[in-house]
């Protein structure tokens, strides 16, 4: 098992998380780490509870016991809106399908969250621009529905990158991407730590983008264990 201290510090600690549904044990006794400037990714089989372990670090459900620090903050901690505006502040989620506006603009969709955060529209649509032209999206007219999967996918990366977050949860990022796709996805994905500090936490049932991680990790029967990658570091 991959244990690891719990840091007050860093982007993500998770220590002893229990976490049951339906009467099943679904998570016991989990530790996870994730530091600054890391990447760790999780596989697992499906049902295992991978998307529940990320609903639990941005604090959608509750667990049955046990820390969640998210920036130092415990999650379990924080209720209403200031749940939900730590959870802005400090984690950008990237989604399967993008979970973007298809008539708006990429621009338009990345600036969004900081718009309906009462922003500055300038500073917004500026910051939305830089992100979206340095993962090479095209920032012109041309409705979200009309780019590429990839291009869709990196319009995500950066929307989730808008509020400058310690740490970025991805949930299947690249699962609905043909393999070129999927590759120019991962390879903007893996290079947020390097270039911003944050941690990354990473959801996948796809080996050649888990071996990219600094850690690969396996959900098995509700415990993380190192997993051997052909090729992971
Ligand atoms: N609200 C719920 N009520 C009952 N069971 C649930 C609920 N949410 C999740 N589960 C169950 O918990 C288990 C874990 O689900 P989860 O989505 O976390 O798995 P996963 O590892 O992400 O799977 P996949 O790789 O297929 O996406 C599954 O068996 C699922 O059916």
């Amino acid at each position: 098992m991959w244990g690891g201290a719990v840091s007050a510090e860093g982007p993500l600690g998770i220590s002893g998380l229990d976490y049951e549904i339906g009467g099943r044990r679904l998570l016991s006794a989990m530790d996870l780490s994730v530091g600054a400037g890391e990447s760790v990714a999780v596989i697992g089989p499906s049902g295992s509870g991978k998307s529940t372990l990320l609903n639990l670090v941005l604090g959608l459900i509750k667990p049955l016991s046990g820390q969640i620090l998210v920036s130092g903050q415990d999650m379990s901690a924080l209720r209403g809106s200031k749940l939900t505006r730590w959870r802005q502040q400090h984690i950008g989620m990237v989604f399967q399908f993008g979970e973007l506006l298809p008539e708006l603009t990429p621009v338009e969709n990345v600036a969004l969250p900081a718009l309906l955060a009462k922003g500055d529209r300038g500073e917004a649509f500026k910051r939305a621009e830089e992100l979206l032209l340095s993962l090479g999206v095209p920032v012109g007219t041309t409705a979200t529905a009309d780019l590429s999967g990839g291009e869709r996918q990196r319009t995500a990366v950066a929307r989730a990158l808008m509020s400058h977050p310690c740490l970025l949860l991805a949930d299947e990022p690249t699962g609905a991407l043909d393999e070129q796709a999927r590759d120019q996805v991962a390879d903007v994905l893996f290079n947020v730590p390097g270039q911003d500090g944050c941690g990354l936490l990473v959801v996948t049932h796809d080996a050649s983008v888990a071996e990219r991680a600094d850690r690969v990790l396996e959900l098995s029967q509700g415990k993380l264990v190192d997993a051997t990658i052909r090729g992971a570091a």
